[in-house]
């Protein structure tokens, strides 16, 4: 739990006065969501814009104003948590079911700061399955689809029923593991009418926060690898 408040907490140094900030889901990004409220409380002045209903509430709780897609011209910063990180900055997102909009939001920003604990970082990505979020309608067509591609897609279920995320869709958690192109499975998998999106965030990330060996807190920047 410090481990991920650590690395939290230290993404909220990248906030400046006057910014409209793109606020991830999770666990570790809370403990971003947690220190903006407090610089607000202390008069930071900024605008977020959440990347799900559970961030929504978390940023009102907080008192963290929120903005309207109408009425910004930019998103500054999206900081956000990550199931898995691989050595290149790339990730793995949608462990919580938060993928499409987090990625709407990370696209739009002009820098993108990934929260993760040393857990998340890995070689290669894999090990943990990639969400892919699917429209209810013909889902098991596109279940097929995504089969044929050799990435055993198993329906993600709550209360035994089909796991429905913000927007009403489903996700399917797939085994990606043999998977050496992952900028290529994640445009073929996008190329199914029935895919809305999946939790491949490929040369995305600007900055990744972590810990070193020591527990150190550390900045890893894709420009200065
Ligand atoms: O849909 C959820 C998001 O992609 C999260 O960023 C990801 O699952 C990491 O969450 P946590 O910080 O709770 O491990």
């Amino acid at each position: 739990m410090d481990e991920k408040k650590r690395v939290g907490e230290k993404a909220a140094d990248f906030v400046e006065d006057g910014m409209v900030v793109g606020l991830g889901t999770g666990s570790t990004v809370y403990y971003t969501i947690m220190k903006l409220g407090q610089r607000v409380k202390e008069g930071l002045n900024i605008q977020g814009i959440p990347t799900s209903v559970q961030t929504e509430e978390l940023a009102k709780k907080a008192g963290i104003p929120l903005a309207n897609f109408k009425d910004i011209e930019q998103i500054d910063v999206a900081i956000d948590g990550a199931d898995e990180v691989d050595t290149n900055l790339d990730l793995i997102k949608g462990g919580g079911g938060a993928l499409l909009r987090e990625k709407i939001i990370a696209k739009a920003a002009k820098k993108f700061i990934v929260v993760a604990t040393p857990f998340k970082m890995v070689e290669k990505l894999g090990a943990f399955r990639l969400p892919v979020e699917v429209v209810p309608f013909g889902a098991e067509l596109t279940e097929k689809h995504i089969r044929e591609l050799g990435n055993d897609p198993i329906l993600r279920l709550f209360e035994g029923k089909p796991y429905k995320t913000d927007n009403g869709n489903y996700i399917f958690d797939c085994d990606i593991s043999h998977t050496l192109h992952t900028k290529e499975l994640e445009e073929k998998l996008n190329m199914f009418p029935g895919v809305v999106e999946n939790g491949l965030f490929i040369n995305m990330s600007d900055i990744v926060i972590s810990l070193d060996q020591e527990k150190n807190v550390v900045l890893i920047d894709r420009n200065h690898k």
